[in-house]
């Protein structure tokens, strides 16, 4: 079974917030069934609860109060850190009911041999290890990684919640980890733990499921851009994306909208490969966009080797926009295409494009209905099928978008039927470059899909059915802060 990433969960989390499920009766539902798994494994006994100032600790809170009203059961809890450093409100929430509880002992460990010497360690029937979930970052740092060796070194069988501390939820590289007796993950398993170097730390996987509603996964949400609005402090020029787009030809105006947009959803830098009849009309666009005449009037066999080497210099490629569709524009597309690593391919481009993609190669590919029947798609039902089956991430563009990399499908619903003015597809392309740029296909596709409709929303309130390709781009940031 596939797992889901940490910042897709975190998405699905948002998305539920924004439809009104909060994250509180989510952490409850999480705690229950911790406090369920414990009683089904030991009927009555000491139970310790070793808990992190963060979600994952607030989850083992709620067991915690659960069990507690269980006469059979004595509770303990150890919690990494002060109360006073409790992260998250939800967490912070179900500590403080804590006090309405039969618990027997609570210590903050701020020195893990406190831990040991309280002797919980050694008298317990059942560890609840509550340190560290999908949200950890890094090394595991001090304290936390004695205290998971401590609880490695107990005797008492452990409930890993969510993720065994310490171990990667993503899969990756770890330097310790609690070897738990089994693990109860939420919602989803996630990518790390189906891995098969996990079995030695999660031993058996139980998929919990917490009452998290369909939409909040089907439909793309506010939850599916939030890791596209928090930048690093520190980050430094060319790190949020270099992107090429190849476009122009019979048209000009095509690659300055994907330009101006990729540069509004963030992207570093954009250069526009254009043919060199259009290169200077594309240039007085604006002076943020930086072009590269080419050989022709229109893209052709004679402009590879200039692509090619600008290809090496950029992160993403976008190409399409503007080409037009002379059989030998389309003959040197599918040239290009084989040089790119990440490439999205919209409008004219799509009648270049082999299919399907070859597996070293990421594509997002964003046509609307008439160019997806062209490639050989079969209407919306089709996405899933059609992605897995040609190795590419589509973004069917409708009054509903469809995406799929064929291993799920998002819907997205922002947008409006003031959107269908010439020059929102080009948009769409360019923020989808920027963000396939710093992010996976199709976390790019579906963040895409929400961005451009939701500013296509914003601009259809100022401007009615008046609004242009331009007026989105002017709400892009609007949509992203
Ligand atoms: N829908 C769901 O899946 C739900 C999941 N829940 C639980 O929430 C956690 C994720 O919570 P989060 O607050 O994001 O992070 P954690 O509690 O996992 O960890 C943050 C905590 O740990 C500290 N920390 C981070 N990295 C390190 C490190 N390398 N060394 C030491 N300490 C570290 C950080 O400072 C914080 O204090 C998820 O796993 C689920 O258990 C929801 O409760 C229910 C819905
Ligand atoms: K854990």
């Amino acid at each position: 079974m596939k797992g889901i990433t940490s910042s897709r969960m975190k998405a699905i989390d948002e998305n539920c917030e924004h439809l009104g499920l909060k994250g509180l009766q989510l952490m409850e539902n999480a705690g229950a069934a911790i406090a369920h798994e414990v009683k089904e494994r030991i009927q009555k006994g000491n139970v310790l609860i070793v808990a992190g100032r963060g979600n994952n600790g607030g989850d083992a809170f709620v067991a915690a109060r659960h069990l507690a009203y269980d006469p059979a059961i004595t509770v303990n809890i150890a919690l990494i850190g002060s109360a006073s450093g409790i992260r998250t409100q939800n967490s912070m929430h179900n500590f403080t009911l804590l006090e309405h509880c039969r618990i027997e002992g609570f210590i903050e460990i701020t020195d893990p041999q406190k831990l040991k010497a309280t002797g919980w360690l050694d008298d317990a029937d059942m560890i609840v290890d509550a340190l560290l979930g999908t949200g950890i970052t890094g090394k595991v740092r001090e304290t936390e990684a004695t205290v998971i060796d401590l609880i490695n070194d107990s005797k008492a069988p452990v409930v890993a919640v969510d993720v065994p501390s310490g171990f990667d939820p993503e899969g990756g590289e770890f330097d310790r980890s609690v070897r738990a007796d089994v693990t109860l993950t939420f919602h989803r398993m996630k990518k790390g733990l189906a891995s098969d170097h996990a079995k030695e730390y999660t031993s058996e996987v139980k998929v919990i499921n917490i009452g998290v509603c369909e939409d909040a996964e089907i439909y793309v949400g506010k939850g599916d851009i939030a890791a596209f609005q928090t930048r690093r402090r520190d980050s430094h020029k060319g790190q949020h994306g270099r992107m090429l787009i190849i476009g122009g030809g019979p048209y000009s105006g095509a690659p300055a909208l994907t330009a101006m947009a990729a540069l509004r959803t963030g992207a570093d830098i954009v250069t526009v490969a254009a043919p060199a009849n259009v290169a200077d009309i594309i240039a007085s666009f604006s002076p943020n966009i930086i072009v590269k005449a080419l050989s022709s009037n229109i893209l052709c066999e004679k402009d590879i080797d200039t692509v090619a080497k600008l290809i090496e210099g950029h992160d993403v490629v976008v190409m399409g926009m503007g080409l037009g569709r002379d059989e030998r524009t389309k003959d040197t597309v599918s040239k290009i295409v084989p040089l790119c690593k990440k490439v999205v391919v919209d409008a004219d481009g799509l009648y270049g494009i082999a299919l399907p993609v070859p597996e070293d190669i990421e594509m997002v590919i964003t046509p609307h209905a008439r160019e997806f029947t062209a490639l050989g798609g079969n209407g919306k039902e089709d996405a899933l099928e059609f992605s897995k089956k040609n190795n590419v991430t589509v973004l069917l563009k409708g009054r509903e978008d469809h995406i799929s990399n064929g291993e799920r499908i998002a819907i997205n619903h922002t947008g409006n039927p003031g959107m269908t003015v010439g020059g929102t597809g080009d948009v769409l392309a360019g923020i989808a470059g920027a963000l396939f740029a710093i992010a996976p296909a199709m976390d790019a596709a579906c963040g895409a899909a929400y961005i451009n409709g939701a500013a296509g929303d914003l601009a259809f309130e100022r401007r009615g059915h008046g609004l242009l390709a331009t007026d989105i781009i002017d709400m892009i940031t609007e949509v992203m802060k």
